[in-house]
């Protein structure tokens, strides 16, 4: 089978071109795995599978590197535009990708030789009702605003966003101190996320600075989320740390991204894509 692994800020994923390949819908979830180890495999956060779409131009589906499905990934949407421009998948600079979590709008910026240099996607609007996350609570058309929840013997304050995908988003006043492989996993599968959820923290340094670490539903510490970026700065708004229209640049461990919630509710984000490799992987 064919593949290409790319990256956005790091966050490397394995991706296949569905238009020309054709794996069982049966062996998905066990391929991501295969596919991510960095021992048996290739090695990445995970699998990212490009297919034609009935409602796009194309439709990305994304699976962790423990093989569950996720329905959003913003640094693969960078990816798969890239790709889809340059292998003529597509033939304008902007067009629409379906995904599990919703269509959304991506345009590639290219340069003289015709290469995908960043993109910039219409994230859509962050899904912030207690049953939209989902996330379990005494009233399910609440918002999850700085909310404690009980952690281990620790309370912590969360703010629950989904982006198609769910993100639990904490405030640090310092991003070093974060507890990333500590605390992550145990939120990760905290009882009140019947899906489990994506945990972020974030330390503000400015109404238009942020710093930001991951610990991944399904894939654990990457380099870099980008609906995970998007929900850090909707919650910066919720929280009254960031402004809405402002473009806030967000530094992950990978690099940085340009978010911008603006005022008709659609979130922004701006980023690289880049390729590493591609060729014939033996399933
Ligand atoms: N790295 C991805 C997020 C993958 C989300 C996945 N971990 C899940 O929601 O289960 C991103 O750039 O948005």
């Amino acid at each position: 089978m064919k593949f290409t692994k790319m990256h956005g800020l790091g966050n490397s994923y394995v991706y296949v071109n569905m238009f020309n390949e054709n794996l069982p819908e049966k062996q998905l979830s066990e391929t991501a795995v295969r596919l991510a180890d960095k021992n048996k495999g290739i090695g990445s956060d995970g699998m990212i599978l490009i297919y034609p779409s009935q409602t796009a131009a194309v439709k990305m589906r994304v699976f962790n590197n423990d093989g569950s499905e996720a329905k959003n990934c913003g640094n693969g949407l960078r990816c798969v535009a890239k790709y889809s421009y340059e292998h003529g998948l597509v033939t304008t600079t902007s067009f629409t990708i379906e995904t599990l979590g919703g269509n959304v709008e991506a345009t590639v910026s290219v340069d003289h030789e015709n290469c995908v240099q960043s993109v910039t996607v219409n994230m859509g609007q962050p899904r912030l009702l207690a049953k939209e996350i989902p996330m379990k609570n005494e009233h399910s058309e609440a918002m999850i605003v700085n909310e404690v929840i009980p952690v281990y013997h620790q309370d912590i304050r969360v703010t629950a966003v989904s982006m198609g995908n769910p993100h639990a988003v904490q405030f640090i006043d310092s991003i070093e101190k974060a507890p990333v492989k500590e605390i992550g996993p145990l939120i990760e599968k905290h009882d009140r996320f019947p899906e489990w959820v994506n945990v972020e923290w974030v330390e503000v340094v400015s109404p238009k600075e942020i710093h930001f670490r991951v610990w991944e539903r399904g894939s654990g510490i990457t380099q870099a989320c980008g609906t995970g970026a998007c929900a850090a700065v909707v919650a910066g708004v919720l929280n009254g740390h960031l402004e809405k229209e402002s473009e806030v640049t967000v530094h992950l461990l990978g690099g940085d991204l340009q978010i911008t919630w603006k005022d008709d509710g659609d979130v922004w984000m701006k980023g690289p894509a880049e390729y590493i490799c591609s060729g014939d992987v033996c399933l």
